[in-house]
């Protein structure tokens, strides 16, 4: 679907037909609250773009200021290379076509059928009925639920719910799927489900997708890119595995954290810095360094007792991704040095979280 190009006000700046959105230095304020504090970000045609943040960072603002529901105070949103900030609401609507989104709580209509929901943006599109159903029919098996067409809302699974908004969302053939916390709802398993789907409209249909999230595990699963809002601000962005592998900002890392494995608390509360029977590391490896046999290549190149104490490898976009946590025994300064090195010559990240008494 291409927009008409009329002779009306309407911005258009090429961006480079690769970018789907384009947000520069956008910001919104409420009152004293910064919503959105300058955030310039780009979803790749074709990529699975994962936004992240806590509670009030600024997602819903950030989202609303994308379908041009909510104006921003300053900075400029590029849909497909055309400047949304000066278009009146007319001018919006076709714009706003451009993006299916995906609601948390599915906001599908209880008294339509399930082929009437999916067809809902192609009937008010104006389109013949039978379009409509044809369309209604094709969508719905590629969720897989043509068996529940006539079926209505109130009869399906949260999960089946879901798989009806993503094919409502994808009715009219949109250039972006937003996904607003799609899969909060929903138990893990589902979301699985969900999530798989989601990655097979990508792969399948090469369409681009933007994903809002609280959860680093979804973005984990599915994502290409991410990007961290905190406070209105991105705070970090990049390729999924290389933030996973190395993560920059505090809140990343706590992010993260909720994923990967931790010190457990009873060793944490019992680290003392200065000295002790073993010295606790955390060892982060990602890529090639998590390939390799670490350990064991430690233990016949460092003399001294290595224990593991915790951790383990995840896979992230097919990279393997590890964090480890080593007992070192009686080890002096000169040797932990010596443990250090040859685990950062490898290209490990190594931190000293400390020292315990005795054995852990
Ligand atoms: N209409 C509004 N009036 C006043 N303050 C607002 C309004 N909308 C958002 N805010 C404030 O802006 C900040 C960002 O809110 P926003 O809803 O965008 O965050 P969020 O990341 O979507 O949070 P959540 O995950 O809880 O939905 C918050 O401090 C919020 O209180």
């Amino acid at each position: 679907m291409s927009l008409p190009n009329r002779a009306d006000p309407i911005h258009i700046q090429p961006t480079g037909r690769e970018d789907v959105v384009r947000l520069v230095g956008l910001k919104r304020r409420f009152g004293a609250t910064a919503a959105l504090d300058g955030v310039s970000l780009t979803v790749r045609k074709g990529e699975i773009l994962g936004i992240i943040g806590r509670s009030g960072a600024g997602k819903s603002t950030l989202i609303r200021c994308l379908n041009g529901l909510e104006r921003a105070n300053s900075g400029e949103v590029f849909i497909e290379g055309r400047e949304i900030g000066r278009l009146s609401e007319r001018e919006l609507q076709p714009l706003r076509r451009r993006i299916g989104v995906v609601f948390q709580h599915f906001n599908l209509l209880s008294a339509k059928t399930v082929e009437e929901n999916v067809a809902l943006p192609l009937k008010i599109e104006g389109r013949p009925r039978a379009e409509r159903l044809a369309r209604a029919a094709e969508l719905l098996q590629l969720v897989g639920l043509s068996e529940k067409a006539r079926a209505y809302p109130a009869s399906l699974s949260g999960g089946q719910k879901q798989r009806v908004g993503i094919a409502r969302a994808l009715a009219a053939r949109p250039a972006l799927l937003l996904s607003d916390e799609a899969t909060s709802a929903l138990d893990p398993e589902t979301t699985r489900s969900i999530l798989t789907l989601l990655k097979d409209i990508n792969s399948r249909l090469g369409l681009t997708i933007l994903l809002i999230t609280h959860e680093m595990e979804v973005i984990r699963s599915i994502a290409d890119r991410v990007a961290v809002i905190d406070a209105g601000r991105i705070v970090e962005e990049g390729t999924v595995w290389q933030v996973f592998a190395n993560p920059k900002s505090e809140i990343t890392r706590s992010l993260i954290g909720s994923i990967r494995p931790q010190l457990p608390s009873e060793i944490a509360s019992r680290l003392v810095p200065g000295e002790g029977a073993e010295t606790i590391l955390r060892i982060d490896v990602a890529g090639e360094a998590a390939r390799g046999a670490l350990l064991s290549d430690l233990a016949a190149a460092v003399p001294g007792q290595f224990r593991l104490v915790q951790g383990g490898v995840d896979h992230v976009q097919g990279q393997p991704v590890g964090t480890l946590f080593l007992a070192v025994a009686g080890a002096g300064a000169a040797h932990l040095a010596q443990v250090t090195t040859f685990l950062k010559d490898r290209g490990a990240r190594v931190e000293v979280l400390g020292h315990v008494a005795g054995p852990v």
